[in-house]
């Protein structure tokens, strides 16, 4: 098509969309006639004006002069969110055999075709004669999306000054448009992806590629664009890989998956994670038969059905069909088969499609694949979506942002921890229940449930209660106040998502790299409806039943919960035994009762230790058994924390310290009676801060002179209701606040509080008492609370309250 023809042709696209759109208006008015019912008019519209204007986009893409020096800046004046660099060519060293050898055949294919008409000119390019297609390593453009609030790009200058920290990350994008169309230039459509996500924070910098299309230089030359983006980042820019994370969105999410699977094959270290937009994995397009998204949606989405086989046909134009089916371009092709490991060793990954594409069932299908391949995936349908929802705006909101913020949140929470995927792998394992023994849990009440054991082949007696919480059974089993007793959960499953590595200080002591909640599992036993066989989760390094057999604690599944909790909330919690081995149908005829223990003293660290140093104020905690998140959420303040034995006579030293905290603790308050005769004397003229949680408040109201008593089945759960009777801080009067609990014991709740005692919390539940303050005009500063702020888990509704702590202790410093 010579180039007159070409501006006539675009020109009578643009002017039948113009005549058109009022005609779709029309036909669209009725819901009835819409493609979706959800969707406003003015989206059916934009709809099919898209779909008629697609085969017309390659004619109207910039023509990326790959050849310019590098100090000439292409549009450069039209950037605002962007700086510009180029990368260079990528080392030889990089280009492994097979890659190497498609290379050189291409090139031979494409020198003799040189001469002959070839498929690129068939259709409407004819004037587009490539001017650079070879598939060597070139110098290529990159652009790199700054947030505009932090730091504002200026375009003019190659100085890139990424001002990178150790823990902030980047993303390599590959845009989108079947390897044919789209530039990572911001002025490109496909462009709206990078200027709309770096806003929400979880990365720092996106580099965007001007990898070559398929009318440059035909595949393997995009991949090879590919290796040399991840190359410059890592060997040029330094950026260490985990940092990294590579993303694309439709073919550009191919690329990144073939980027991904060709540094997997040459041990080359690769990202911390993947995201992809709408996913391109199927170019032998095996899912386009009846009663697919691929006919089901034909109508609603973007794609125009004759857009992507013409893109393959450019991009394979040398290679041929045995590529085209290659896991490289096709991992997701039904005739390659339901391998279980196509995706071995790849990186988290997070999948995002749209409701309405004709890509949809490829994209679960490749979840699903990812699943079986053992990564960790994750799969976002994007509401009313059309294919590759977050390149374009305004009009798929709110969906659009939703799914931005959900990504924002995932990738962000992925890096908090920065884990090395395969060598966790390597010893990750699956429970396989089959070869478990009979067990037998019995209660001194009389009754007994019959199921499975797993974790330890051995029997343990304990209090048997039970919580509500849904996650986080990790948390809880490693949380010291559940020390002496068999935990039932009512939540049906637990053990789905693993256990994560765990690691600690000497004795157990807490460190800031401790993921749970102390150093190992603390309750007796666990009872469970049914255990789950297989887990998964990007953290987990083993399953709870390895984990529970390496702590030596015993666990019953395929026991009816249900009718567990029953019993123990009209009879209250109850003595019991989890019974493995040959005699495990045998009652116990005495069973061991741990409540006249004093398991704080177990639980309590054996000597004094500190954390952070260089804090801003100085907090003494009193060790009854803390749940490792008191102290991380104490230096996440900026704390120096000194973690002090139960017994520790804290007044006589309590000028070293600028605050004192009450941990929470396993078992009966009115065990910890000399820590509650310290206490009494420091509540008299302390005029520093003073917290308590669970423990800590319980032994707070016993030297304030209150009386505690023990519950019928006490409060474990992530959903426990609390109303505040009193304003302090960050809590206000007359709201209720959801909280995370495991307590037996509480405090009485008197018509008159000791003088200079006021309530603070009560549970709007059993009216228990949840908390208590020192009056304003007592001159103190004293708070004890029943339920846990620090959560893990369970709801953040209180978790300010810290802050009211340390600033509080900031302000006596200061004072
Ligand atoms: N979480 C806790 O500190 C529990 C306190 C006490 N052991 C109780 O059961 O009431």
């Amino acid at each position: 098509m010579t180039q007159p023809i070409k501006y006539i042709y675009i020109f009578g696209v643009c002017l039948s969309i113009a005549l058109l759109s009022p005609i779709w208006a029309l036909i669209d008015y009725p819901l009835s006639n819409r493609p979706n019912k959800d969707w406003p008019l003015s989206r059916c519209i934009r709809i099919r004006a898209f779909r008629m204007i697609e085969p017309v986009i390659p004619l109207c893409a910039f023509d990326r002069d790959l050849g310019r020096i590098p100090t000439e800046l292409p549009y450069a004046h039209l950037l605002k969110r962007s700086k510009f660099t180029y990368i260079p060519p990528l080392a030889e060293e990089y280009i492994s055999g097979w890659l190497r050898n498609l290379i050189e055949s291409v090139e031979t294919l494409r020198i003799e075709n040189e001469t002959k008409v070839g498929v690129i000119n068939e259709r409407w390019l004819q004037d587009y004669t490539p001017k650079l297609e070879t598939c060597r390593p070139i110098q290529i453009p990159c652009y790199v999306y700054f947030d505009e609030r932090v730091s504002p790009a200026k375009a003019s200058t190659l100085d890139l000054n990424l001002d990178l920290e150790e823990d902030d990350k980047v993303m390599l994008q590959f845009h989108g448009g079947g390897y044919i169309v789209g530039s990572a230039h911001e002025n490109d459509v496909t462009a709206t992806l990078c200027k709309d996500f770096i806003k929400f924070g979880s990365v720092k910098k996106i580099f965007s590629v001007d990898y070559r299309l398929a009318w440059y230089a035909p595949f393997p030359a995009a991949l090879i664009d590919a290796i040399s983006s991840w190359s410059y980042l890592v060997n040029q820019l330094e950026i260490k890989p985990h940092q990294i994370v590579f993303s694309g969105d439709s073919a550009g999410a191919n690329l990144a998956l073939a980027l991904t699977r060709y540094l997997i094959e040459n041990e080359l270290p690769g990202p911390s994670g993947l995201v992809l937009h709408s996913p391109w994995s199927d170019m032998t397009f095996s899912r386009r038969v009846m009663s697919t998204s691929f006919t089901t949606n034909k109508y609603k989405d973007i794609l125009e059905s004759t857009f992507s086989p013409y893109a393959v046909k450019m991009l394979t134009r040398y290679v041929g069909v045995e590529m085209i089916n290659s896991v490289y371009l096709s991992p997701m092709s039904q005739r390659n088969g339901k391998d279980v490991e196509t995706f071995k060793q790849f990186p988290s990954t997070f999948i995002i499609a749209g409701e309405c594409e004709m890509l949809l069932d490829e994209c679960v299908d490749l979840h699903e694949s990812m699943i079986r391949s053992g990564v960790g995936c994750r799969l976002h349908i994007v509401g009313r979506g059309v294919h590759d929802p977050a390149m374009f705006s305004s009009w798929q909101e709110p969906e659009r942002s939703e799914m931005f913020y959900t990504l924002a949140r995932m990738l962000l929470k992925q890096f908090a921890k920065q884990i090395n995927l395969n060598s966790i792998r390597q010893f990750a394992t699956q429970a396989s229940l089959t070869q478990f023994n009979p067990a037998t849990l019995h209660l001194k009440s009389g009754q007994s449930f019959s199921g499975r054991g797993f974790g330890a082949n051995n029997s343990s007696f304990g209090e048997t209660v039970f919580t509500t919480s849904v996650t986080s059974y990790t948390e809880s089993m490693t949380d010291p106040s559940y020390k002496g007793q068999l935990l039932v959960f009512t939540t049906p499953l637990i053990g789905n998502y693993g256990v994560p590595k765990n690691p600690s200080g000497d004795q157990g002591q807490f460190t800031p790299e401790m993921m749970l909640e102390s150093s190992g599992i603390q309750c007796s036993g666990v009872v469970v409806a049914d255990v789950a066989e297989k887990f998964s989760h990007y953290e987990a390094v083993e399953s709870l039943h390895d984990w529970c057999k390496r702590h030596n604690i015993p666990g019953i599944t395929g026991v009816d919960t249900r009718a567990i909790t029953t019993i123990l909330r009209d009879q209250g919690t109850t003595l019991g035994q989890i019974a493995v081995g040959e005699t495990h149908e045998t009652k116990p005829v005495e069973y061991f009762d741990p409540s006249p223990i004093n398991l704080i003293a177990e639980a309590s660290t054996k000597s004094p230790y500190t954390i952070n140093e260089n804090g801003d104020v100085h907090v003494a905690i009193m060790d009854f058994g803390s749940k490792a998140n008191i102290i991380r959420s104490l230096i996440k303040r900026n704390a120096k924390v000194t973690v002090l034995p139960w017994d520790y006579d804290f007044h006589s030293n309590r000028d070293s310290f600028d605050a004192l905290f009450l941990s929470n603790g396993p078992g009966d308050p009115r065990h910890a009676s000399v820590a509650v005769e310290n206490l009494k004397k420091t509540i008299q003229d302390y005029k520093k801060p003073i917290f308590g949680i669970c423990m800590g408040h319980q032994l707070l109201g016993l030297a304030a002179g209150l009386e505690a008593y023990r519950m019928t089945f006490g409060n474990r759960g992530h959903n426990q209701p609390v109303l505040a009777l009193g304003s302090s801080g960050s809590i206000k009067q007359g709201r209720v606040y959801v909280t995370s609990q495991n307590h037996q014991y509480a405090l009485k709740l008197e018509e008159q509080f000791p003088s200079g005692w006021e309530p603070f919390f009560i549970n709007c539940n059993d009216s228990s008492v949840e908390g208590i303050k020192s009056s304003e005009d007592s001159g103190r500063k004293i708070w004890g609370v029943q339920f846990h702020p620090e959560a893990y888990g369970g709801p953040l509704d209180t978790i300010e309250m810290f802050s009211d702590f340390v600033n509080s202790a900031k302000r006596m410093q200061n004072s």
